[in-house]
C-alpha cells in the first residue's frame, strides 16, 4: 500500500513478500466479494425478543437517556427498508452470529471477523494517505461500527463460543466497546449512503443489573455525540500466560508490543493487525479513542524495538508523534494538582504550552514557585525551573517540598539539599532568613530591597546544581548549553528531546580506579574526549607526578643508602679502627643532612670505600635534595613544570644514575610509589619534553586527572558500533538515548556517605572494587593498618545499605584485573581474612604454560574473579535482598570497560521494561539477568 503523507514524503506502508515459501501458517486476511457479504439488508419485523437463542439487545429509543438505560445503544430499526438506511444496534458476538447466520440463513448485519480485519487494513491505508493522525479527520462517510475487542483483534474468543455469549461477559467485563471503521464503499458497494451503525457486546443482552454495575454511574463515560458507551477496555488473553492475545503463541519471553490503553500484548506477527495504522500511538485498534492507562504514562513517545523493525523510520516517527500529541492522550487536567489544587483544562495548557513547561508531567501533586518559577513535586527539592507567574494552581505553602531548614525561600522553607546549595553559592544563611528570589536569581531577604546576589550568577554553581541535582535557569535560548548535549539534542526530533537523562554514579574507594573508568568512558563515548586546554592541563599533571615519582625514588634512595651503609658499619665495626667508625657516623650525618655536612663527605678520605651502591655524585645529591625539600614544602606544583626545560638534563642523568636504577629495582618496597609510576618513569625523559603530548593511555594512567573537587560529570549516548548491527534493534533511538556518568570521591560523599542523598534520582550505582587490592595495606591515622579490600567492603556496605539506594540497581566492577591475575600466581587470595575460604580446585596440566591445547579448565584469576564477585553478590543479597550485578574489568582496556558500560545500560533498559511483565514473571528473568558477566 502506497501513502503519501501531507509532507508529500512517498512511503510504503507494507511491501509484498518476494522471499522463499516459508514453512509456517500465515495468517492472512480472506479476501472479501463485496457481492457476497451478508449485509442487513432487510430486517423483517421480528420480535427479536421470542427469538432466545439470537444475542440481541432490545432497541433503544433516539430519545432514550443512555446511561439510564446501559444495556441498549442506538438504534433505529426500519423494518422494510435496507438497514443501511438509518442507525442500527444489535449486540452481536460477531462469531456467534456468523453461525447463526449460516444456520438460519439470516440476513442480519453481521460481519465476519474476515470482513473486520479488511475493514482495518483499509481503515490504516485510509488514514494513513490522509495523514489522518487526528480525530478530525476521520472520515464522516465511515461506517462507524462499535464492535467488540475480540471482534477485530481476534483476541479473546473462539469460534465455537457461539451461545456462550455469557461466559465471554463474565470473563472479559471490561473488554466490551470499542469503535472500527469499516470503508463504506467496502461494505456496501458504490452509491449507498453512509450509515451508522452502532453495535455493542454481548453483555447487552443480560439483564439489568449486572450492566449497571459495569456502567452505572458513569455517565462521562458515554460519548454524547455518538452515544455509544466508552468504557476502558481491559485485556486478559485466553492464552497460556504470556502468550500473544491474538494468536496464542509464543512465551513470556517473546518480544512483544503493549496496548497503552488495555495492556493487551501482541507479538511481532500480530502488533499491526492489532494495532492498525496507529493514529493515537500504540493501542489496539479497539482502544483507539480511549485514554492511555496512565501507568504507561511514561512510555509515551518512546518507540520499543519491535516497531522500529516493523516499520521504517518515518512511520515510526510519525506514530510516536501521535502518542504524544493526539488528544485522547493527553494527560487529563484534574489529575493534575498544583499547590494543592487540581487544574482545570486552561491551567494544564497554560502549563504546557509556556516557553518553559515542566518535563515529564505525569498526574500527581507538585508545588509551583510561581515568583522564581521553581517547580517541583509536592513534598520534594524542586526538579526544574519552569516559567515564572504562570497563573496556574493555589498560591505555594511554606511545607510544599517539605523542607526543615527554616530558612524561606518565596515563602517556602527549602530543603537541605537547596540550603546546602545556597551556602556553596555564598548565599549567607544565618539567622532563619527568609528570601525573595526572583526568576533570574536575584536574591534579597524579605523587606529589604537591595539585591544581595544572583545565586546561579557565580562560576561553578552550574556544576554544583548538577552534583546536588538541582536545577538551574535555562535560558530561552539555551544554545550555550553544553557542546556534546546541543549536538545531540538539535538531532534528536522534538518529541524525543525531554526524555529522561539516565544517570549512573560511579563510586568506589579510592585507587578502585573509577577515575581511570571515566576517563575510559569520556575517551569511548565523546567525540572529543578532551579539549585543547584539557590536555595542556593533563600534560602539567602528568609532568607533575613525574616529578612526584622521581621524589618518592630519591627519598627512597636515601633510605637504601642509609640501611645499607648501616649494615655495612656493623659488619665492619669489629675490626674496624674508631676513626672508620667517626667517618661513618659522619657518614650517617651527611645522609641526614646531606646539604650542610655535603663537603664534609667529599673531603673525607675513606669517602670511596663507604659508597654504596644508593650512594650518588654531588651534582645530583644537590639537586636530588633540593627536590625532596621542595616536594616536603607543597611547591611542586608552583615549580614544575615550568622549570623542565632546565632541569630535564639532570632528570635525565639522574634516571640513569645506578644508584637510582638499583633504587628502582626494589620499588616494590616503596610503599608511596604507585605501581603505574613504571609506566611514566620508565619514559620520564620523553615526558618532561616541553612538546610531549600525552597519549589515550597515558591520560588513563595518570593520577589526579578528573575532577578536582572529587566530582565528574559525563554526559554522553551510547555509540553505535558496529557490532551493534546485528540486532538491528539497537538503532538510533538507543543511540540518541541520553546518560550522563556521575562520578564521585568516596571521601566527596562525607561523614557516613552522608551526601549521598543527592544523587536519589540516579538509575543506577556502578560500584568499583580494584580486585588487586586484597593484600594491600593503608595505614589510618591512628596508625591502624587496614586490609584495602576491607575498607572496601566496609564502603560498599554503607553505600547498599544507604537509604536512598534502598530499590536501587547496582554493578559490582571488579576492576583492575590484570594486575590481580598476575598477582594471584604470587600472593595467595586467603592473605584478606574475609578471603580465607577460597579454595580454588585447580587441574594439574594448568601449569603447563607451553601446552597449545584449548585450555578449558579456568586460569587461578578466573577462578579468583569468580570467587570474589560470589563474595560480594552474597554480602548484597544479604544487606538488600536482592540480586547484585557483577562485572569484571581491565580498566586500561578500552573494550572492557565498553562491555561494562553496556552492561549497565542493558540493566537499566531491563529495568525500564520489567513493568511489561508480571510479576511472577520478572522474578523468574531476574534471575537470570543477574548472572555473572565475567
Ligand atoms: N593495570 C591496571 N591499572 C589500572 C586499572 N584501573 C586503574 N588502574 C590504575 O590504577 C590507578 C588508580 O586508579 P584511579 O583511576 O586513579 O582510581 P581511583 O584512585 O579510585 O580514582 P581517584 O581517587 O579519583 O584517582 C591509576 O594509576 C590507574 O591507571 C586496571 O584495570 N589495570
Ligand atoms: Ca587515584
Amino acid at each position: 500500500m502506497c501513502s503519501v503523507t501531507e509532507d508529500g514524503v512517498q512511503y510504503s506502508f507494507a511491501l509484498e513478500y518476494t522471499g522463499p515459501p516459508v514453512g509456517y501458517d500465515i495468517p492472512r486476511a480472506v479476501p472479501i466479494n463485496v457481492n457476497n457479504i451478508p449485509v442487513a439488508a432487510v430486517v423483517p419485523h421480528i420480535n427479536f425478543q421470542q427469538n432466545i437463542t439470537l444475542p440481541v439487545v432490545k432497541p433503544l429509543l433516539p430519545s432514550s437517556d443512555p446511561s439510564k438505560n446501559p444495556k441498549s445503544v442506538n438504534t433505529g430499526k426500519n423494518p422494510g427498508k435496507d438497514c443501511g438506511s438509518e442507525e442500527a444496534a444489535i449486540t452481536v458476538s460477531p462469531t456467534s452470529v456468523i453461525e447463526r447466520a449460516v444456520d438460519h440463513n439470516l440476513q442480519e448485519c453481521v460481519f465476519s471477523s474476515e470482513l473486520s480485519s479488511s475493514g482495518l487494513s483499509n481503515d490504516a491505508g485510509t488514514s494513513s494517505s490522509t495523514n489522518s493522525f487526528d480525530d478530525k479527520s476521520r472520515d464522516e462517510s465511515l461506517l462507524k461500527l462499535r464492535v467488540s475487542n475480540e471482534l477485530s483483534s481476534n483476541r479473546d474468543w473462539e469460534s465455537n463460543e457461539s451461545v456462550s455469549s455469557v461466559d465471554v461477559d463474565d470473563e472479559y467485563p471490561s473488554s466490551r466497546v470499542s469503535s472500527v471503521k469499516v470503508s463504506n464503499n467496502e461494505v456496501h458497494g458504490e452509491g449507498r449512503k453512509a450509515p451508522v451503525v452502532t453495535f455493542r457486546d454481548i453483555e447487552s443482552n443480560d439483564d439489568g443489573g449486572d450492566i449497571d454495575d459495569g456502567f452505572g454511574g458513569n455517565e462521562g463515560f458515554f460519548e454524547e455525540e455518538e452515544r455509544v458507551l466508552r468504557i476502558k477496555p481491559e485485556a486478559r488473553s485466553k492464552g497460556k500466560k504470556g502468550s500473544c492475545y491474538r494468536c496464542f503463541k509464543g512465551s513470556r519471553f517473546t518480544e512483544k508490543e503493549v496496548c497503552l490503553v488495555c495492556d493487551a500484548k501482541y507479538c511481532i506477527n500480530c502488533v499491526l493487525r492489532a494495532m492498525g495504522s496507529m493514529p493515537e500511538g500504540r493501542k489496539c485498534v479497539t482502544c483507539i479513542g480511549f485514554p492511555i492507562d496512565e501507568s504507561k504514562r511514561g512510555s509515551l513517545g518512546k518507540c520499543s524495538r519491535m516497531l522500529k523493525r516493523l516499520l521504517n523510520n518515518l512511520e515510526v516517527r510519525q506514530i510516536m508523534k501521535a502518542e504524544e500529541l493526539c488528544e485522547a492522550n493527553q494527560l487529563p487536567p484534574e489529575y493534575v494538582n498544583v499547590n494543592g489544587e487540581p487544574l482545570c483544562h486552561e491551567e494544564l495548557v497554560v502549563l504546557q504550552t509556556c516557553s518553559n513547561p515542566p518535563k515529564k508531567m505525569k498526574p500527581g501533586n507538585y508545588w509551583y514557585d510561581k515568583v522564581s518559577g521553581l517547580w517541583g513535586k509536592a513534598g520534594q527539592k524542586p526538579s526544574q525551573i519552569i516559567s515564572p507567574h504562570l497563573n496556574v494552581g493555589g498560591p505555594i505553602k511554606a511545607n510544599a517540598s517539605n523542607g526543615n531548614t527554616q530558612v524561606f525561600m518565596n515563602g517556602r522553607e527549602i530543603t537541605k539539599v537547596e540550603l546546602r546549595m545556597l551556602q556553596l553559592a555564598g548565599v549567607q544563611c544565618a539567622g532563619n532568613p527568609h528570601f525573595w528570589v526572583n526568576e533570574d536569581g536575584s536574591y534579597q531577604e524579605e523587606g529589604q530591597k537591595n539585591t544581595k546576589g544572583y545565586i546561579w550568577g557565580k562560576a561553578g554553581m552550574k556544576l554544583v546544581c548538577a552534583f546536588l541535582s538541582l536545577p538551574v535557569p535555562s535560558k530561552p535560548s539555551d544554545s550555550c548549553g553544553e557542546q556534546v548535549n546541543s549536538l545531540i539534542s538539535r538531532s534528536i526530533p522534538d518529541y524525543l528531546e525531554q526524555r529522561t537523562l539516565l544517570k549512573l554514579l560511579l563510586v568506589g574507594h579510592s585507587g578502585s580506579g573509577t577515575s581511570t573508568i571515566f576517563k575510559q568512558a569520556k575517551i569511548l563515548y565523546k567525540p572529543v574526549p578532551f579539549t585543547e586546554d584539557e590536555r595542556e592541563n593533563i600534560k602539567l599533571t602528568i609532568q607533575s607526578n613525574v616529578y612526584g615519582y622521581l621524589g618518592i625514588l630519591l627519598e627512597g634512595r636515601d633510605r637504601f643508602e642509609e640501611e645499607s651503609l648501616t649494615a655495612v658499619t656493623k659488619e665492619q665495626s669489629t675490626d674496624e679502627t674508631e676513626h672508620i667508625a667517626l667517618m661513618n657516623s659522619l657518614q650517617l650525618q651527611n645522609v641526614l643532612k646531606p646539604l650542610t655536612t655535603y663537603n664534609v663527605k667529599v673531603g673525607s678520605t675513606s669517602n670511596t670505600n663507604h659508597q654504596t651502591i644508593y650512594s650518588i655524585g654531588p651534582r645530583l645529591k644537590a639537586f636530588s635534595d633540593w627536590l625532596l625539600k621542595t616536594m616536603v614544602s607543597g611547591n611542586l606544583e608552583a615549580i614544575f613544570p615550568a622549570a623542565t626545560r632546565e632541569y630535564a638534563p639532570l632528570v635525565e642523568e639522574l634516571l640513569k644514575d645506578e644508584a637510582i636504577q638499583a633504587t628502582y629495582k626494589r620499588r616494590n618496597e616503596l610503599e608511596m610509589l604507585p605501581s603505574v609510576s613504571s609506566y611514566f618513569l620508565e619514559r620520564a625523559v620523553d615526558i618532561l619534553r616541553t612538546d610531549y603530548e600525552p597519549s589515550d593511555l597515558d591520560i588513563l594512567c595518570a593520577e589526579g586527572v578528573t575532577s578536582s573537587n572529587g566530582l565528574a560529570c559525563l554526559d554522553f549516548s551510547y555509540p553505535q558500533s558496529a557490532s551493534d548491527d546485528n540486532y538491528d534493534t539497537e538503532d538510533q533511538h538507543d543511540a540518541l538515548l541520553r546518560y550522563q556518568l556521575i562520578s564521585v570521591h568516596s571521601r566527596g560523599l562525607g561523614e557516613n556517605c552522608k551526601w549521598l542523598e543527592m544523587f536519589e534520582d540516579v538509575g543506577m550505582v556502578i560500584f568499583c572494587v580494584a580486585m588487586n587490592d586484597y593484600d594491600q595495606y593503608t595505614v589510618d591515622g591512628n596508625g591502624l593498618s587496614t586490609n584495602k579490600m576491607l575498607l572496601s567492603r566496609k564502603f560498599f556496605e554503607s553505600i547498599v545499605t544507604h537509604p536512598t539506594f534502598e530499590q536501587m540497581d547496582f554493578l559490582l566492577i571488579l576492576n583492575k584485573f590484570d594486575l590481580f591475575e598476575e598477582k594471584i600466581e604470587r600472593v595467595p587470595l586467603t592473605q584478606c581474612e574475609w578471603f580465607d575460604d577460597f579454595h580454588p580446585v585447580i587441574s594439574s596440566h594448568r601449569s603447563n604454560s607451553n601446552s597449545n591445547s584449548i585450555n578449558t579448565s579456568p586460569s587461578l584469576g578466573q577462578l579468583g574473579a569468580h570467587y570474589m564477585a560470589v563474595k560480594f553478590k552474597r554480602l548484597y543479597s544479604l544487606l538488600s535482598g536482592r540480586k547484585l550485578y557483577a562485572s569484571v574489568v581491565k580498566g586500561l582496556e578500552p573494550d572492557s570497560v565498553d562491555a561494562a558500560l553496556k552492561y549497565a545500560r542493558e540493566i537499566m533498559k531491563w529495568d525500564e521494561e520489567k513493568p511489561n511483565f508480571s510479576l511472577s514473571e520478572y522474578s523468574m528473568y531476574s534471575t537470570e539477568a543477574s548472572s555473572y558477566s565475567p
